[in-house]
């Protein structure tokens, strides 16, 4: 039997109007009877009374069973989720960063409290990845997932590769189009996916990853020089977030730009649109695809989580109760193309082996094979302006980590 959902929304921004607008256009078994938001004086599109500054009026409300989160504002969507769970009340959030940063303590919660927390619309907007991952595969038979988890970034890469438009402009209209964070560093910067990459580790595999220790590197330093090179060698580059397998209960994880040839998936990706490409042992490779930001993509699966909330859907975590073993390491090398100015850089990332250099007055750069661990011994060289990194594609094994034939496979592959 569906039940009848009385929403408190917290948040009246892009997502929030978007999910309004396509609520109203349908018939649905739910109403929406308080809205808080952070600045009174704005217009709103909405009767004034349904509003509210006081987030209490919505949380201690009674007659509100579910609570919809979709503010910009990690730190208050903590507090609001949480005081929600506690106080019996079912929530949705779009939150990547308060979901990532906080999830084995919400796991808790709910498990405490008897409530459910849904957030299909924190990763990779429209497309239902999280469901996927919890539900159909199995732990064993998974071995990587990796793609494109942001869109804004992948709108600038897009303009810029397929358009020539500048970095900047491409930029400002991402955030014209209610792509961007408010701090659009989060999307450039790589953080934003890793946040995303951080929870869907989390229903892939059962295995809760701090973000702070997942390294990203963004786009935010890309030049013409590193657009040439991409170009001459018919590569796009985009920002491609990576969890895989290395063996049977080791996992990395990285968020790097990568040299796409053409015959990636990801290669056609475009625009705002998101991938995800996941590779399981016997299904091998498989690609999902829609958009990834915006009001209508991210309402979407805002409504789908409402809808399930109707019939008491909550994650189970099945991975994570059966306490696989399966543990986070730095331990791999990666290929990477680095443009860099320092010379001391090349000494302090040791690489295990160069393949190709060039020196020139105003452009440097060498193809490598580098450990993950001195990447992120040293991000913050990586990330000044001087320096550009991506990643080749290709990953180096020691021979002693391939333990069965599949994992050879993958490692072809994403
Ligand atoms: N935009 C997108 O494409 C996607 C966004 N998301 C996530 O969804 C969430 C919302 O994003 P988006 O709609 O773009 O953000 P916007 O900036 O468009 O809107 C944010 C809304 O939150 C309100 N708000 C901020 N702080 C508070 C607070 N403390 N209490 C109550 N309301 C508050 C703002 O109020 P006011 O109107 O008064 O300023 C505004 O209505 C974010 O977590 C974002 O990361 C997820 C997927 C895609
Ligand atoms: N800023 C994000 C919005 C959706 O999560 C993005 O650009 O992907």
């Amino acid at each position: 039997m569906s039940k009848n959902l009385k929403i408190g929304l917290f948040g009246f921004g892009v997502v929030g109007q978007g999910l309004l607008d396509i609520i109203q256009s349908q018939n649905l078994n739910l109403e929406i009877i308080k809205i808080a938001i952070k600045d009174p004086r704005k217009t709103r599109t909405l009767n004034k009374d349904l509003f509210t500054t006081n987030r209490d009026e919505i949380l201690d409300d009674t007659e509100i069973n579910t609570i919809v989160e979709l503010i910009n504002d990690a730190d208050a969507a903590y507090e609001i989720v949480t005081k929600a769970l506690k106080n019996g009340k079912n929530v949705v959030s779009a939150n990547k960063k308060m979901i990532a940063t906080h999830l084995k303590e919400l796991v808790d919660l709910q498990k405490q409290y008897g409530t459910s927390l849904l957030y299909e619309g924190a990763v990779c907007g429209s497309i239902p990845i999280i469901r996927n991952l919890e539900e159909y595969y199995d732990n064993e038979l998974f071995h990587a997932l990796s793609g494109i988890f942001n869109g804004s970034s992948n709108y600038i890469l897009s303009k810029i590769f397929n358009e020539n438009q500048s970095y900047g402009s491409a930029l400002k209209e991402a955030q014209d189009l209610g792509f961007a964070e408010t701090d659009p560093i989060l999307d450039v910067g790589g953080y934003d996916p890793k946040y995303k990459l951080a929870i869907a580790t989390a229903h892939a595999y059962g295995l809760f990853i701090n973000p702070d220790h997942i390294l990203n590197i963004g786009i935010q330093n890309l030049s013409q020089y590193d657009i040439n090179y991409a170009k001459e060698k018919n590569f796009k580059i985009k920002l491609v977030p990576t969890a895989r397998k290395i063996d049977t209960k080791q996992i990395v994880t990285y968020v790097l730009p990568k040299l796409v040839a053409k015959d990636d998936f990801l290669y056609n990706v475009e625009n705002e649109y998101n991938a995800v490409t996941v590779q399981a042992a016997f299904a091998d490779k498989q690609f999902f695809f829609g958009k990834g930001a915006g009001g209508h993509p991210t309402g979407a699966a805002v409504l789908s989580d409402i809808a399930a909330l109707r019939y008491d859907y909550r994650y189970e975590y099945k991975k994570y109760h059966q306490e696989n073993g399966v543990i986070h390491t730095e331990n791999i090398l990666l290929e990477i193309y680095l443009r860099y100015a320092d010379e001391d850089l090349i000494t302090l990332l040791e690489f295990d082996n160069i393949s190709e250099r060039y020196s020139a007055s105003s452009y440097k750069y060498v193809i490598g094979t580098v450990k993950l661990e001195n990447l992120i011994k040293n991000r913050d060289l990586l990330l000044d302006e001087a320096v550009f990194i991506a990643y080749t594609g290709r990953q180096i094994y020691k021979e002693e980590k391939i333990s069965t034939t599949t994992f050879v496979e993958a490692e072809a592959v994403l």
